[in-house]
């Protein structure tokens, strides 16, 4: 279970988080929606332990992360890229993080075959596409086999088959009664596979629920998130 409570974040005289609140459940996938520069990124940093809060707690089951007693069997996480330095490989990239989290080293080809790289394992990491940097960042945030992925677009560079693929893979990780936190921008993926629904706007939450509940009266997810974000369709804020 993740717990965000009244968090809010400061920098210099900005507030980009103000007093936010939210969790995010096990066997559920929860999407954490809003237009760029909302903080969602911000909000993830924290609750990894990557930034600190001015205000306010991000607990993953009830303690900060940087006090969790074994954070890679307990939280998965993908940010940005695939974390992978661009001259090894992406076998060579996760033997090392297995070693490094006191991890067995079969792991690393189960993870591979997970999402699709075996083939591609021995290549060095500058020769992949945006696409096979996202599944190695997340062969990466799987190698604790982890019971709750926190993960920042994890659609961004996937093609229409990794897209479908990932649905599939991370409604299967809630089903087996694992947490699934997700950002992202692609309003109608996120209408086929979430459960749960958080709209950030200029820091502060404007909407939260089951998926049925924020769509409401709007019709669908897309309605729903240009209503309460008021960002103009068609065209950027
Ligand atoms: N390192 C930083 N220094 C100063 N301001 C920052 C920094 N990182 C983010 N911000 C600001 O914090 C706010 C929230 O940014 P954040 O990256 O969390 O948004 P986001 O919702 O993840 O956006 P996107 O959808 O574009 O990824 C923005 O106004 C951004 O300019």
């Amino acid at each position: 279970m993740l717990s965000i409570h009244e968090l809010s974040k400061r920098r210099g005289s900005r507030e980009i988080l103000s007093g936010i609140s939210f969790e995010a459940r096990p066997g559920r996938v929860t999407a954490f929606l809003g237009p760029n520069g909302a903080g969602k990124t911000s909000t993830l940093r924290i609750l990894l332990g990557l930034d600190s809060a001015t205000s306010g707690t991000a607990l993953v089951d009830g303690v900060p992360f940087g006090r969790l007693k074994d954070p890679l069997t307990k939280v998965g996480a993908l940010l940005d890229g695939s974390g992978a330095h661009r001259s090894r490989t992406a076998r060579g990239h996760l033997r090392w993080l297995a070693a490094a989290g006191g991890l067995p080293p079969a792991r690393v080809a189960e993870v591979l075959e997970v999402v699709g790289l075996t083939n591609d394992a021995r290549r060095r990491v500058r020769g992949y596409s945006l696409g096979m940097g996202r599944r190695l960042g997340l062969a990466a945030a799987l190698l604790g086999d982890p019971e709750i992925l926190i993960l920042d677009e994890p659609v961004n560079g996937l093609d229409p088959e990794g897209i479908r693929w990932m649905r599939t893979f991370l409604r299967d990780r809630a089903a087996t009664g694992r947490t699934v936190l997700l950002s992202s921008h692609f309003l109608g993926e996120v209408a086929e596979t979430v459960d749960d629904v958080v709209v950030i706007h200029h820091g502060r939450i404007v909407a939260q629920g089951t998926l049925p509940e924020v769509v409401g009266e709007h019709g669908s997810v897309e309605n729903a998130y240009f209503a309460l974000t008021g960002a103009p369709q068609g065209g950027p804020r």
